[in-house]
């Protein structure tokens, strides 16, 4: 699913209505009942709705809103805010379509606002992806206002204040929503950390805009959907073998770590890998034999750390490495020695980012190969500096992946994948349970195996971080999410592809 701009957006909603033949004021009832619906389902009914109109065509939503909600039995009170003699066609078009009983109250000071008690709800309509700078003054009073009131805040299409696709300036106030129901299309300040606050628990209400539209339309910027990755996966054949299927080769584990090379060699096997090698070091032989017997076991020189690499590397389709290995000098060299020979896909965590990002000799050897990248935001800006907020990381991020034409899984609850062409997919499965020790070890075992099976590099980052997600998703029906541990991810991956490979609805 695409990202759009907010100039994008609102060129969407001009081409709609041109190709369909409606006025703008239809569109906008359309957006107005795709909210109330979403409104209705989420809160049930009868409850008091206190619904903040800006000038715009977002206000001109909100006073649909309101009448709708008005139809439906709900106690609604509409509050015009700020200077109305700028106000919108659509906007003018909807107030005149209030009815008499719903009189809205003039908000020319942040004064005139009543005490809300705690449990009614805001609909905030005070501006949507038309935002042109910081807000400041009354606008910024009444935002203060509400987000102080304890009461419950639903933002139409995207918390007031907030810039729709890059940084919101410092002085400007935002409204902290508790959930946002957007139009049509995900925007991409929902998918940064940063925004958390602002935009709470988000969900996206189709209202019809052009596919055509869309479907044309240059983006960077993406979202997987779980219909996206079914289209990925790929059967596997009546007659094939494990030797169709990859043979894998994990560098992972060192003294005191050696749950990271179980983690990620357990992940590797119930991710659908041919066969998985292991090499760890020699006091993890027995750990690794006994808790993972269907993986072979190799052993390092070194009793304690990563300091060669196997003899024959050539013949591994993939290498996954990092977790657990430290960063001893002996590892270092070892890295350098695999990003010198191999000329297979490696899959690169953990400490293998450390080592390669505090040396500038390491980082020289990194073009012209197939790599993928998994750090988390630390790792990541060992890799390329210190970053200024998250539009910055994203900017790192894709020239990154642009300079050494790889791929890197950037991790959080929205993972983004950055390509070579500087696209940027964001997951959407997975959740706070995942926050824990060694989840990260699970996904370098997910994308090891899946790039053995010939899934190319981009297809193995977004399907692996896909379903790693979701197998998340579905511990959290058994385990929840404050007990949840990495093996729970592993425990529910038969799960997840299950799921995926049923037929789609
Ligand atoms: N187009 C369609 O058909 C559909 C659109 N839809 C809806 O429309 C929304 C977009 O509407 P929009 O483009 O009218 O912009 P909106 O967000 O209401 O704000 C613009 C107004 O605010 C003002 N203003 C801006 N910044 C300001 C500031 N910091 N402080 C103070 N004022 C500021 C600006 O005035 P000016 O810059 O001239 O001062 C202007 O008056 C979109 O999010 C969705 O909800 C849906 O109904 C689907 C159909
Ligand atoms: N709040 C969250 N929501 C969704 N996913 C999360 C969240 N926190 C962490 N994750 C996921 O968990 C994994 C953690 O990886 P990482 O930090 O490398 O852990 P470790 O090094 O302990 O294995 C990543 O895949 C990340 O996307
Ligand atoms: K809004």
């Amino acid at each position: 699913m695409k990202i759009l701009s907010a100039a994008q957006t609102r060129q969407a909603d001009a081409c709609t209505i041109q190709e369909e033949g409606i006025s703008s004021t239809d569109l906008m009832e359309r957006a107005a009942k795709a909210f109330t619906g979403w409104f209705e389902n989420k809160f049930q009914s009868g409850t008091e709705v206190h619904v903040f109109c800006g000038p715009g065509n977002n206000g001109g939503d909100g006073l649909a809103v309101s009448r709708l909600l008005h139809e439906r039995g709900h106690r609604v009170q509409p509050y015009l805010v700020g200077d109305l003699s700028k106000a919108s066609d659509d906007f003018n078009a909807n107030l005149k379509r209030l009815p008499q009983e719903l009189q809205p109250i003039r908000v020319q000071d942040a004064a005139a606002i009543p005490a809300l008690s705690k449990s009614a709800f805001i609909v905030d309509a005070l501006f949507g992806t038309g935002l042109n700078r910081p807000v400041t003054g009354l606008y910024a009073q009444v935002i203060n206002s509400l987000n102080s009131s304890g009461a419950t805040i639903a933002s139409v299409d995207i918390p007031s204040g907030l810039y729709t696709d890059s940084q919101t300036p410092e002085e400007g106030a935002i409204i902290r929503a508790h959930c946002t129901a957007t139009f049509e299309l995900p925007k991409l300040a929902f998918l940064l950390p940063q925004h958390e606050q602002f935009v709470g628990e988000w969900h996206v209400v189709p209202i019809g805009l052009s596919e055509e539209f869309i479907l044309g339309a240059p983006t960077n910027f993406f979202c997987t959907t779980q219909e996206d990755i079914q289209q990925l996966l790929k059967p596997r054949r009546k007659f094939s073998h494990k030797g169709m299927y990859g043979h894998a080769l994990l560098l992972c584990g060192g003294y005191g770590k050696m749950g990271a090379a179980v983690l990620a060699a357990r992940a590797c096997l119930r991710s659908g890998v041919g066969l998985l090698t292991v090499q760890v070091p020699q006091a993890g032989y027995s750990i690794l034999q006994t808790a993972v017997p269907e993986a072979m076991t190799l052993t390092d020189k070194n009793r304690r750390h990563l300091s060669e690499l196997p003899q024959g590397v050539e013949k591994y389709d993939v290498i996954g490495v990092g977790p657990g290995i430290g960063t001893e000098r002996v590892t270092k060299t070892a890295i350098g020695q695999l990003l010198a020979t191999s000329s297979h896909p490696l899959v690169i965590d953990a400490d293998a980012i450390n080592l390669i990002a505090a040396s500038e000799k390491l980082k020289a050897q990194l073009y012209k190969k197939k790599l993928i990248f998994t750090p988390h935001p630390k790792e990541f800006e060992r890799l390329v500096g210190k970053v200024k907020n998250d539009y910055d990381r994203l900017q790192h991020l894709r020239e990154f992946c642009m300079e050494y034409k790889c791929y890197v899984a950037l991790k959080g609850s929205h993972t983004a994948i950055g390509t070579p062409e500087g696209k940027v997919y964001f997951n959407t499965t997975g959740n706070p349970g995942m926050a824990t020790g060694g989840t990260g070890d699970v996904l370098t075992g997910i994308i090891t195996a899946l790039v053995g099976q010939q899934y190319t590099l981009e297809e193995a980052c977004r399907l692996g971080v896909y379903v790693h997600g979701l197998a998340a998703d579905l511990a959290l029906q058994t385990v929840g999410e404050i007990a949840m541990t990495a093996s729970d991810v592993i425990d529910h991956l038969p799960r997840a592809f299950l799921h995926l490979t049923q037929p789609m609805p």
